[in-house]
């Protein structure tokens, strides 16, 4: 647990509110994410978790509510600022690129920065997650893990400051979640704030600094 003084919220959520076809899913929903915190969001199935980590991405509007980022009213749906990563639970590889292009092509097409630039950060990304000899290796070729930490790699290199994962364990072995559970610390230590949606609440215990429990 951080000291509970110094912490602060990047992300604030204020009575969020969202309907599918006249359904509700979720109803005035208040969330603090704190800055360097390992937030979980957990709940039953269906209740609604993947749908607010959508709306926080901006890839789902809400009927009401509001965003504010570091105390500055916030739309997510403004993608120009790539402040919130994202890993999702099927990983999204770019199946015809290498473990190497599949990191490199948003900050080169995206981001303008130079391939060089690119692929040096890459490697050294590579390097911290244990990924050097997969380098040019294509995701069919990739164990489970291996694929998610190419994930996680391709949100890490565009630096945002809060990096969400959508049921990170849900398509690992138990030897594998734990592994990724000491990398989620490990970011920890190096400042980032990370939110995960997970249904599982053996890993939410272990790993977050506080759990926000939906339904
Ligand atoms: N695009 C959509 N259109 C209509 N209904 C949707 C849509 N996306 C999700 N829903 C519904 O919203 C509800 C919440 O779904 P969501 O995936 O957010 O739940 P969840 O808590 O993440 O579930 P799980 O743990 O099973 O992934 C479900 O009833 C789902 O059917």
């Amino acid at each position: 647990m951080n000291n509970v003084a110094t912490r602060t919220p990047i992300l604030e959520l204020t009575n969020l509110s969202k309907t599918f076809a006249n359904k509700v899913i979720f109803k005035n929903i208040n969330l603090q994410v704190m800055k360097n915190d390992i937030l979980s969001i957990v709940g039953p199935s269906g209740v609604g978790k993947t749908t607010l980590l959508r709306t926080i991405l901006g890839l789902e509007p809400v009927d009401s509510g509001s965003f504010k980022f570091a105390g500055q009213v916030f739309d997510p749906t403004d993608h120009s600022q790539n402040q919130i990563g994202i890993v999702f639970q099927d990983y999204r590889l770019f199946p015809n690129l290498n473990v190497l292009e599949n990191i490199t092509l948003a900050p080169i097409q995206a981001q303008k920065q130079t391939p060089a630039a690119a692929v040096q950060q890459a490697d050294r990304l590579l390097e911290f997650l244990k990924l050097t000899p997969q380098r040019k290796l294509y995701p069919f070729q990739l164990s489970g893990g291996q694929k998610q930490r190419v994930a996680i790699a391709r949100a890490l290199i565009l630096e945002p400051q809060i990096l969400c994962y959508d049921e990170p364990t849900s398509a690992l072995d138990s030897s594998n979640k734990w592994q990724v559970a000491n990398l989620l610390r490990q970011f920890q230590k190096q400042g980032m704030t990370q939110l995960v949606v997970t249904h599982d609440d053996q890993f939410a215990q272990k790993i977050s600094s506080d759990i926000f429990q939906m339904g």
